[in-house]
């Protein structure tokens, strides 16, 4: 099912917790809403699942408007950060509870019930823990049993808030790669809430990234991390290097670097910020002064087959970060406390002040 959010706003007393929020989503995408604590994702999700009225804006799931249905119609599934299973009840019936509630009409059969449960059990590979109760589970294992009781009643769109979050990390990242396959299995449209950029970078097919109740940016993982159209979005997904200074005759004008600047559109002396990211800057040992920048190497560490090295410039004692392979990293040979060039591969130029 496609959802369509046109101009949703919602304030709380006079606070703007969303502003003008316009998002579309198509029949089966796995969506990441992305942002700061407060940043307005929880808010837009309850909306979407009818926990919550918007103060003005429309939503539509499919061709029907929804904006004020009761959220028992709106056949969502949704998951909490903390499981919220039913503590007296075993696995099985945490399962089976949203259909056991159905009204009789649409009510499967007892045996309907148990064979849809049972398949449930085998997805989330929890077969042989069907009559424990949740104390005895697992965080990993109670927020498996969350998700296959979010989905028992078929709901065509899946809502998750933070639905990792009090995980550890291994948990988190086993929890990841398996709601991405029951994703691809189920094919229902997913949106789910993080303000873990790793997270959302891994799961989701499309990111939408919010800042103080506003979308900031919307597009693949690759594209918001390779092509950031914000100072926030750069800064919000991952390390970055900043470089200030003044545009002049298509150069970055910063410490005693005149850095090239590809396709500037600003005018001529405005003061300018630089954006690289740490694998978009290389080092070499012979450098020209202008178009690099003199820099010590301060520490070097190795996280898996990348290299992070930590650099104190010549000119201005600012630190830089770089990113490089392991082979890069081998052919240069570099030591710490050694002196070589940092050069910009990529320089993306924002307004400054
Ligand atoms: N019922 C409420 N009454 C008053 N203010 C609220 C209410 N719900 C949310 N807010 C405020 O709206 C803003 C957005 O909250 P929201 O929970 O949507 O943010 P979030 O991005 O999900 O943050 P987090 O990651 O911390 O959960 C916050 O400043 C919050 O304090």
């Amino acid at each position: 099912m496609s959802i369509l959010i046109e101009n949703v706003t919602k304030t709380f007393g006079s606070f703007h917790a969303l502003k003008q929020i316009n998002l579309e989503i198509q029949t089966g995408e796995l969506v990441a809403l992305l942002g700061p604590s407060g940043s307005g994702k929880t808010t837009l999700l309850r909306i979407i699942a009818g926990l919550e009225d918007p103060d003005e804006g429309i939503i539509h799931f499919g061709k029907k408007e929804i904006t004020h249905l009761h959220t028992a119609k709106r056949k969502v599934g949704y998951v909490f950060q903390h499981y919220a299973l039913f503590k007296h009840m075993t696995v099985f019936d945490n399962i089976a509870y949203g259909l056991k509630v159905l009204p009789k009409k649409t009510r499967p059969s007892k045996k309907e019930i148990e064979s849809k449960v049972n398949k449930l059990l085998q997805l989330i590979k929890l077969e042989a823990f069907a009559n424990r109760y949740p104390a005895q589970l697992s965080g990993g294992q109670k927020q498996r049993v969350a998700l296959a009781r979010a989905l028992a009643v078929e709901p065509k769109l899946l809502l998750l808030d933070e639905p990792f979050g009090a995980l550890d990390a291994k948990v988190r990242k086993e929890l990841r790669r398996w709601l991405r396959q029951l994703h691809d299995d189920f094919q229902i449209t997913s949106i789910f809430v993080t303000h873990d950029q790793e997270e959302a970078l891994d799961v989701a097919n499309r990111i939408v990234i919010m800042n103080e109740g506003k979308i900031e940016q919307i597009g693949s993982p690759d594209e918001v991390y390779e092509q950031p159209n914000s100072p926030f979005v750069y800064n919000f997904l991952g390390n970055v290097n900043v470089f200030k200074g003044r545009v002049q005759n298509g150069k970055l004008f910063n410490g005693d670097a005149e850095l090239p600047v590809p396709d500037v559109t600003h005018s001529e002396n405005d003061q300018a910020l630089g954006y690289v990211r740490p694998h978009e800057l290389s080092i070499v040992r012979n450098g020209s002064l202008k178009e690099a920048i003199k820099a010590t190497i301060a520490h070097i560490h190795t996280v898996g087959r990348a290299v992070h090295i930590e650099l104190k410039r010549k000119d201005t004692n600012q630190f830089l970060e770089v990113e490089l392979t392991k082979e890069e990293y081998e052919d240069l040979k570099l030591r710490t406390g050694e002196e070589v060039f940092v050069k910009p591969k990529h320089l993306q130029i924002f307004k400054g002040n």
